[in-house]
């Protein structure tokens, strides 16, 4: 958390209980001790009140929701720069909010494909790059026929404030390539995503320093070996640091252990941080701690399923899950990896699951704790917020809720960990993987022999002084401490990394959220602890030329 939130807060509070929801504060709320007020912009201003708004807009109208909290803080904050009149200093807060909530570049592409038929497609394409206040931008690919500009404009913007959200340095950008995969060939596949690549490349919109896909909705570490494959072999064939121009491959092709599930485990981790937090349990009127929790699953891709298998093995009860075409569920419990077992032998559907009863389309609406939704965006509207009965949502997937409905959930006390910060698992690991390739050596390779040495080395010491002073006894290192002699294996760094990195994010969020009286809406307050970093790397690097 910033220094600058405190003090700023103090001088210039906004009414309580306008900002509890910032999602309904009026474009003129009062502010207490001030004149100054920062509007949401006109085109946005009915946004909060839509039942299905444009996605970008959407996430537009939250990053505004929160700027209106915690500019008052932005302007006491360039109060440090003294040499500037404080009209200045207005002008300035105003123009580094304008760049932040714009997106910085698109690029849009067509080209053919030809079928195994014969027949030919045209195939539409996209890239944004949302911000650039750090580089490379960073963000996944997906493939959907229900892709269009909008979605990845927003998908690119959230990358911006989720990397900002756990300090990880990238700024946002997203790839989609509208088709539904389910109706194309393997090779049909390969060949769509290295046209894909090569127009990127072409178009200086892929690179270690540029910008670096990686997975996302309906693509997996085999969509990134042939992106990585193509650029390397293709415009990247003489930049040294071209395995870091996409992250989430293979292990074999440059990956890193532990990428393909971090999505998932980062979601769990963040469940996990808040179901022990007894203010905010308090707030959702939930006990302290896992025993006896229930969960339901709407979406059991790589991050839901994920999700549910770290859920399961610290005792959480998954009554439910919800997929495309086939809801099940099971009051005894569902076993994630046995379900990921079965849909990965049944074409990745749910259906005939033999350990779980068919369930109705309410599904996700029953009584359970906790409430992980990872499927897609615009999940929770207005029109069915009010049915949701769980008192913890869990945002897996990228802008599942919409404005109006996230007020009602707000409004009925239900503890939403929003996707920026909830599902930033993947592009830390993500974040890792780069550094691994940057570093062309994989995490603790290079210490592994030289710890196990000096770690038997030691023990030998203790066993010659125990002789030495005439004792009896054997030394040997204890089961814990023999799996630790060799140092940190790529494994546990990837594991404890990930775990600092998404606790610390949600200490973050859980201190702005107190800090701004935000009571459980956990959104405004991710979104300020994103803004306040972005905003001081703008106001030290400068944000025009
Ligand atoms: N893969 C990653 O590392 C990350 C993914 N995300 C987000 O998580 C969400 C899911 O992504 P992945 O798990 O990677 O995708 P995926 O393609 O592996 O899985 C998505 C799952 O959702 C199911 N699904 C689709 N529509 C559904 C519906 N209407 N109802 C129920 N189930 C439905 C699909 O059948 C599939 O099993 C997306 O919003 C994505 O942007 C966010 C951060 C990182
Ligand atoms: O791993 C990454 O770089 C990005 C993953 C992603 O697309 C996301 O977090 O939405």
């Amino acid at each position: 958390m910033l220094r600058l939130c405190k003090s700023a807060v103090k001088t210039v509070a906004p009414v309580r209980s306008q900002i509890r929801s910032p999602v309904r504060v009026p474009a003129r709320a009062p502010m207490l001790m001030s004149v100054r007020h920062y509007d949401i912009p006109k085109h946005l201003t009915k946004i909060g009140e839509e039942a299905n708004p444009d996605f970008f807009r959407m996430v537009e109208f939250f990053y505004h929701s929160a700027v209106q909290v915690v500019e008052p803080s932005l302007v006491e904050y360039l109060n440090k720069h003294t040499h500037m009149s404080e009209k200045k200093r207005l002008q300035r807060v105003a123009g580094i909010l304008k760049v932040m909530g714009s997106c910085n570049s698109c690029i849009q592409m067509e080209f053919p494909l030809q079928r195994k038929s014969g027949d030919y497609d045209i195939i539409q394409a996209y890239r944004v790059q949302h911000s650039v206040h750090r580089l490379p931008c960073k963000g996944g690919i997906r493939f959907s026929d229900e892709v269009n500009l909008d979605e990845v404009k927003a998908l690119a913007s959230l990358m911006t404030f989720k990397c900002a959200c756990s300090n990880i340095p990238f700024g946002g950008s997203k790839g989609g390539v509208s088709i539904d995969p389910r109706k194309y060939t393997v090779a049909e596949l390969q060949r769509i995503t290295r046209r894909y690549t090569l127009e990127l490349a072409k178009k200086n919109y892929i690179g270690a320093g540029i910008d670096v896909p990686a997975p996302d909705f309906n693509t997996s570490g085999r969509e990134m070996s042939w992106v990585v494959d193509t650029y390397i072999k293709t415009l990247g064939y003489q930049d040294l640091n071209a395995a870091a121009c996409v992250t989430g491959k293979p292990i074999n092709g440059g990956g890193i252990h532990g990428r393909v599930e971090a999505t998932g485990r980062g979601v769990f981790m963040t469940i996990e941080y808040f179901i022990h937090d007894e203010h905010f349990m308090n707030l959702c009127g939930l006990s302290p701690g896992f025993k006896g929790k229930t969960a339901i699953i709407q979406g059991f891709g790589n991050v839901g399923s994920y999700t549910g298998v770290y859920l399961h093995k610290h005792g959480v009860k998954i009554i439910g899950v919800c997929e495309y075409g086939a809801n099940i569920a099971n009051p005894d419990g569902i076993n994630p990896t046995d379900l990921m077992k079965y849909m990965e032998k049944n074409k990745k559907s749910a259906k005939g699951y033999p350990a779980a009863q068919p369930a109705g389309e309410d599904l996700m609406y029953q009584k359970c704790d906790i409430l992980v939704v990872a499927a897609k965006e615009k999940v929770i509207l207005a029109d069915n917020a009010d049915k949701v009965q769980a008192k913890m949502v869990a945002e897996g997937a990228n802008g599942p809720t919409v404005p109006s409905a996230h007020s009602i959930l707000v409004k009925k006390n239900i503890l939403v960990i929003p996707d920026l910060l909830c599902n930033a698992g993947g592009v830390t690991v993500s974040y890792f993987e780069f550094l691994k390739n940057l570093n062309h050596v994989s995490f603790g390779k290079l210490s592994i022999k030289f710890w196990r040495d000096s770690n038997t080395a030691l023990l030998d010491s203790v066993q010659k002084s125990l002789k030495n002073a005439n004792v009896d006894a054997k030394v040997s290192p204890t089961k814990e401490f023999a799996s630790m002699m060799s140092g940190a294996s790529e494994k546990h760094i990837v594991g404890t990394g990930l775990e600092f990195s998404m606790t610390n994010a949600c200490a973050n969020v859980a201190a702005a959220a107190k800090t701004h009286n935000l009571g459980i809406d956990l959104r405004t307050a991710a979104y300020i602890t994103s803004i306040e970093k972005i905003f001081v790397t703008y106001d030290e690097h400068g944000l025009a030329f």
